[in-house]
């Protein structure tokens, strides 16, 4: 797929039912009076089928958000305040969604990879090492489904295995006669055992080299298209993002700071920050352009700027951006009441304070 096969200018992504709602969510490290305030508020909704993918520099939130969202966060780590939502899981009853934050331990245990799984970075690595790849996909499969036989459980071990790209006959291999990518392919394989309706990647390719990279990407699409899935994918390759993803939210300081489908956070981003990062990636296509960085690094979380959290960074910087703090909002193309579908931005500039730039309204 190419950007050029993106959904058409304008058009609002993530319209189907929602599956997963964070609703407020805030995350503290630290219990002292001056705790990392490591999420402040963030709302993000997830639909079904849809790919979401989460980008922002090193040290934004993005993984605390999916650790706190599917309650693996460590400690320090603490959930101070907000809700993540799931609607259609094991827990459910009729059309009502369950708090996954409130969830009880036995609750919680069952709901993990039936109704949310996750593929980490190094997963790879936490494959048993004198386990054979099939034992610990049947073992997986046998955690959440006593009641299957032996010879099913094999079966569907195959079954999984073929489905990511990997013969079946490798089902009796260990882990270190499987290569690196090989690896990460069987892990996403136990993610997708039990069928879930949300596959949570938190750079689930970045210790791969760039063809394994895509090969294993295009293949989590494919099985997205095939099995309905939901997908939420952190990367720190914006490129890889605009291509794979449906809608992308732009993470800063512990905050949503724009959400729009991909091709308009490619093609129209609205947030000075999305800019900035854009401009600091080579484009996707197109004629070669000088690589501009963002100047400075984000604020420290424990002694956040008033106002803004992006203000001494941002390059449209206004005295309001000392004194408001900007909520998510509509975009504004530079005229009062004149919003865009599908898309919301957190920044003064789309509040009527100042005049919207020129590269922030094309
Ligand atoms: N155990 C911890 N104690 C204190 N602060 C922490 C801890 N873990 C994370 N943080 C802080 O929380 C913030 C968010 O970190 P997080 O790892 O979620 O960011 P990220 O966007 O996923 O970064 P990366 O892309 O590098 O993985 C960072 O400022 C980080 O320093």
């Amino acid at each position: 797929m190419t950007v050029t096969d993106l959904p058409s200018a304008g058009a609002p992504a993530g319209t189907g039912k929602p599956v997963l709602e964070i609703r407020d969510l805030h995350v503290a490290y630290g219990y002292g009076p001056e705790p990392v305030r490591a999420l402040r508020g963030v709302n993000l909704t997830l639909h079904e089928g849809e790919v979401l993918g989460i980008a922002g520099e090193s040290g934004c939130g993005k993984s605390t958000l999916v650790y706190a969202a599917t309650r693996l966060l460590p400690p320090p780590g603490l959930i101070t305040g907000g809700e993540v939502l799931f609607h259609g899981g094991t827990g459910a009853t009729g059309d009502e969604p369950v708090d996954i934050l409130r969830m009880s331990d036995k609750e919680l245990r069952r709901s993990r990879w039936q109704d949310t799984a996750i593929v980490f970075q190094g997963a790879m690595n936490s494959l048993n090492p004198v386990y054979r790849v099939g034992k610990q996909l049947t073992d997986a499969i046998a955690a959440h489904r006593p009641g299957m036989s032996r010879y099913d459980r094999n079966e569907r071990a195959g079954e999984l295995l073929s489905m990511v790209g990997i013969a079946k006959d490798r089902i009796s291999a260990y882990p270190h006669q499987l290569s690196g990518g090989m690896r990460q392919r069987v892990m996403i394989a136990m993610a997708l055992a039990l069928e879930p309706k949300v596959l949570i990647m938190d750079e689930p390719t970045t210790a791969l080299d760039v063809v394994m990279q895509r090969q294993i990407v295009e293949q989590i699409i494919e099985l997205r298209d095939r099995l309905g899935f939901s997908v939420v994918f952190i990367t720190h390759d914006v490129s890889l993002l605009i291509e794979v993803a449906d809608r992308i939210a732009i993470m800063y300081a512990g905050e949503i700071v724009e959400q729009a489908s991909a091709s308009d956070v490619y093609r129209r981003p609205r947030h000075p920050y999305t800019h900035g990062l854009l401009n600091s990636f080579p484009p996707l296509h197109g004629p070669k352009r000088p690589l501009v960085g963002i100047p400075g690094s984000p604020p420290d979380l424990q002694a956040l700027p008033s106002g803004c959290p992006f203000r001494p960074r941002c390059a449209h910087v206004m005295d309001a951006c000392a004194d408001v703090h900007p909520g998510l909002g509509p975009t504004s193309l530079g005229l009062p009441g004149v919003g865009e579908p599908g898309r919301s931005v957190a920044c003064l500039l789309h509040e009527g304070q100042g005049e919207l730039p020129a590269e922030l309204r094309v």
